[in-house]
């Protein structure tokens, strides 16, 4: 007799998770990607438990955002929080690639305000503790569409240099993809995904990405 499983369980090789702060996009995103019926909202904190899509063998997973959230304590983020990380250990075995979403245009300055408290943002967190637990992890810089061309190339420094790595941010252009997922314009993102997905030699896959 055959068990009944849920979509999140059958057959599933391994796992693209989607991490980042409320409201930066990671839904959106995920729906320009893979057509994912993803919820949507203008208010943040609107995924609120992991949300699965699964194409092939390949489990994506929209994680819930943290940080702010409207209309939520704090302590409920602290929860939502833990509960990411326990969900990355606890799967960390399958999970072969991170993306971390920011809101590339706000990102500098919510970075400083932490670091002005003495307090590691959560973003630069999650960033440090996926490749600690030895997930390859991209930056989807999202939102590029608010910001003029002649500060591009600046902001993405910014963004570079709080994360950790050395400016220019051109050297870094294998982790960091420059987007805008409600202008469509994710190529920089598809390009690195597909790259890591030849190197697992799963290049089958790139029909869905
Ligand atoms: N300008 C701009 N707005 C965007 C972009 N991507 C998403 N948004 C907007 O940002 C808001 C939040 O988008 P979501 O995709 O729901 O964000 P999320 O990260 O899934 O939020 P949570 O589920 O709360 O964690 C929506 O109003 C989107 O339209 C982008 O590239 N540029
Ligand atoms: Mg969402």
């Amino acid at each position: 007799m055959e068990t009944s499983k849920t979509a999140a369980e059958s057959g599933v090789s391994f796992e693209i998770i989607f991490v980042g702060r409320s409201n930066v996009g990671k839904s959106s995103l995920l729906r320009e990607l893979f057509g994912a019926k993803v919820r949507v909202g203008k208010r943040p904190g609107v995924t609120l438990r992991p949300a699965h899509v699964q194409v092939s063998d390949l489990l994506i997973t929209d994680m819930p955002g943290f940080g702010f959230m409207s209309g939520v304590k704090d302590r409920k983020q602290d929860i939502v929080k833990d509960k990411t990380v326990h969900y990355i250990e606890e799967n960390a075995e399958r999970i072969k690639l991170g993306v971390l979403v920011i809101d590339s245009p706000a990102f500098p300055q919510i970075v400083d305000r932490w670091d002005s408290k003495d307090q590691i943002p959560i973003d630069v967190e999650m960033f440090d503790f996926l490749r600690e637990v030895g997930i390859d992890t991209i930056i989807a810089a999202n939102k590029m569409d608010k910001v003029k061309e002649s500060e591009y190339g600046s902001l993405l420094d910014e963004i570079a240099i709080r994360l950790g790595l050395e400016s220019p941010w051109q050297n870094w252009k294998h982790i960091i993809a420059p987007i805008s997922a409600k202008k469509g314009d994710i190529k920089a993102l598809k390009g690195l995904l597909r790259d890591r997905l030849h190197e697992m030699k799963r290049d089958d896959l790139f029909k869905y990405v």
